[in-house]
């Protein structure tokens, strides 16, 4: 009999989530039935959704989440004992599965041979924010050469991917995020162009210090006035894909900004909400892609790594306060 250990919402969090929130618990799991597999989690991902998303889970059920889990028991030939997969299956060390609950977050992937590379990197880089710096900045921003592109929250998991796709697309990329570790890692180590601090800088007047021709593309992941500040001064028909809105993640009330409606008509601007799951059925063109260009060189990643099942929450916390650099895992 097999103890699975699991984290249930206690209680709606109001504003930045407190650890009382939630609630660590015991599950004694049930022999398998036909079809069905028995996964042991090796890393889960912290995301900026799981905020979004927590006000609308009924209290006591298992925290959302993603995980790259191992197979150790398995009634379905689909699924052998050995092989590593990629699962919503929330905040919870092990999980009975058929193979068919990957709710929301794409399909249930059995990971392809990573050679060399950590398996976690199916959380990331090779996996669903992968997927999203893929298909939304290409399908959405439409990049060409030489135009110049902005991505805000440049320094996390999907950001940073942005930055250096931009890169390799033969753009101009500014990245707007919170500190200068995180700056210097972007333009010293992606090879973006320039940095802007929203924290410590005036996004506006940098953007037009660094970008005087204006911006083509941005790729918001933050939302709030500093996506105001960007379209503000973007080209004619700039295009804009609205990935994230973390900025406003904690907020009890939906907030108050400056309306974006003068840019969008006066620039004529195409501005092109984004959910990862539109691509579900190119999903592997994604991964592949991405893999390809870790191995070409052309695409470096970074992973803040929190150990231990038990911290997963402080880690969901750090990387909603800034803790991040590149993806936020959590190693079991
Ligand atoms: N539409 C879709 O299908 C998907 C959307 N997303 C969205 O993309 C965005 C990035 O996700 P992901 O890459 O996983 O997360 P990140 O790795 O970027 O982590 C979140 C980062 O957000 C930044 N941040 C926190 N608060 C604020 C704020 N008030 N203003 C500006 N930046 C802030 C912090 O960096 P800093 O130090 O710079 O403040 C933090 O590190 C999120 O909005 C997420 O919801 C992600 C995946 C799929
Ligand atoms: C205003 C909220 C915007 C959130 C944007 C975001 O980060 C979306 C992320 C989703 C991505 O498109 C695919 C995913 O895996 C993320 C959401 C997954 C939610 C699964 C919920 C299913 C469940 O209830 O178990």
């Amino acid at each position: 009999m097999v103890k699975a250990k699991k984290f249930v919402l206690r209680k709606h969090p109001e504003g930045l989530p407190k650890s009382t929130d939630f609630k660590l618990v015991e599950e004694e799991l049930p022999p398998l039935k036909e079809n069905e597999v028995l996964t042991e989690a090796v890393f889960l991902s912290v995301d900026p959704y799981m905020r979004a998303y927590m006000s609308t889970l009924s209290l006591d059920t298992t925290m959302i989440g993603s995980q790259v889990a191992k197979i150790i028991e398995s009634r379905n030939p689909k699924y052998p004992v050995g092989k590593y997969i990629v699962g919503q299956f929330g905040w919870r060390t092990h999980t009975i599965t058929d193979g068919a609950s990957a709710a929301g977050s794409g399909p249930l992937i059995v990971l392809p041979d990573l050679g060399d590379l950590p398996l976690s990197l199916g959380l990331g880089v090779l996996g669903m924010p992968g997927n999203t710096a893929y298909f939304g900045f290409l399908e959405i921003c439409l990049p060409k050469v030489g135009e110049t592109v902005v991505v805000s929250g440049a320094a996390g998991a999907v950001g940073s991917h942005v930055g250096q796709i931009a890169k390799i697309k033969g753009c101009k990329v500014i990245g707007i995020a919170g500190t200068d570790e995180k700056g210097k890692w972007l333009t010293k180590e992606l090879g973006f162009d320039h940095f802007i601090n929203y924290k410590t800088q005036n996004v506006g007047e940098e953007l037009k210090k660094v970008a005087p021709e204006g911006v083509h593309c941005y790729f918001d992941n933050v939302g709030g006035e500093i996506s105001i500040t960007v379209m503000n001064q973007m080209k004619m028909y700039g295009r804009v894909a609205v990935c994230g809105a973390i900025s406003s993640y904690n907020e009890k009330e939906t907030p108050k900004v400056t309306s974006p409606f003068r840019p969008i008509i006066f620039q004529q601007l195409k501005v092109e909400g984004l959910y990862v799951t539109r691509w579900n059925d190119r999903w592997m063109e994604g991964i592949n892609q991405n893999l390809q260009w870790i191995k070409q060189g052309k695409l470096k990643y970074h992973e803040t790594v929190t150990e231990g099942f038990q911290n997963i929450f402080n880690a969901f916390v750090d990387m909603m306060n800034g803790g991040n650099t590149g993806k936020a895992i959590v190693k079991v």
